[in-house]
């Protein structure tokens, strides 16, 4: 059997201020720090070691990764930072207010933005002084840094990632650790279950809660469960699905 434990970041500062993040890279809030460490420390206690870990290239994720590793006291396992776990690419959305963006463009619109699986948000223009592209970690993307991303396009780049790196690290017995974000972790969970293009709109994740894959010789889950209190989880699950409300 193998093991694979997924961890979205502890909350950042736009989720506290409920803004669309996507690929700008804001730092964990005090009480995200803070979560990070306590699924640290959760991990330890269940008696989780770990070989090798991913993170995506920005700043919430790798933080989140680092204080899990230090409260493992394993900080010198190889970490692998890759761009293909990015949070999903939120376009023209990227720093509005989800629910005044709810306000203006009504609910059933930004729930598809937030989670259909073919409908990306409305792309960044061409000279938006937002887009990434000239931030030294995508040198070697080029032209492909994207201006917007539906969760398909997140699955298509993620897709590589597991193939390639965190698929052949399992099969060679290594327990790994992934912390990344809500839409690619959706993305993996979605390539490692066979989740339908319409169920996966009904997934979310909850920030800083260790979700634990065991996987068959062959990467099949066998099952899945969170390691924290079911009641936070259910609370914390509850609030990320409100986000996209006028009210939230
Ligand atoms: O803003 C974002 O980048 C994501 C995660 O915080 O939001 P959502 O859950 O709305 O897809």
């Amino acid at each position: 059997m193998h093991q694979l434990v997924l961890l979205r970041h502890g909350e950042s500062v736009w989720n506290q201020e409920n803004r669309f993040t996507g690929w700008t890279d804001v730092p964990l809030s005090d009480r995200g720090l803070e979560e990070a460490h306590a699924a640290g420390r959760l991990l330890r206690a269940r008696g989780f070691h770990f070989d090798l870990a991913f993170s995506s290239v920005q700043k919430r994720a790798i933080k989140t990764l680092w204080s899990v590793l230090e409260e493992l006291d394993c900080m010198y396992i190889p970490v692998q930072s890759t761009w293909r776990l990015n949070e999903r690419h939120y376009g023209a959305l990227q720093g509005l207010n989800k629910a005044q963006t709810a306000a203006r463009y009504g609910e059933a619109q930004v729930q598809r933005w937030r989670r259909a699986y073919d409908e990306p948000p409305p792309a960044l223009a061409a000279g938006d002084p937002r887009h990434e592209a000239g931030d030294p970690r995508y040198r070697g993307l080029g032209a492909d840094v994207p201006r917007t991303e539906c969760l398909r396009d997140t699955v298509a780049r993620v897709l590589p990632c597991w193939r390639d790196a965190i698929a052949p690290a399992l099969r060679g017995g290594q327990r790994v650790i992934v912390a990344a974000h809500g839409n690619s972790l959706r993305a993996l969970i979605k390539l490692l279950d066979g989740v339908s293009d319409e169920a996966i709109a009904e997934v979310n994740l909850p920030t800083g809660q260790p979700l634990v894959y065991e996987l068959d010789a062959d990467l099949r889950p066998l099952r899945h469960h969170y390691l924290g209190d079911a009641a936070a989880i259910e609370a914390s699950l509850r609030a990320v699905a409100a986000q996209g409300r006028v009210a939230a």
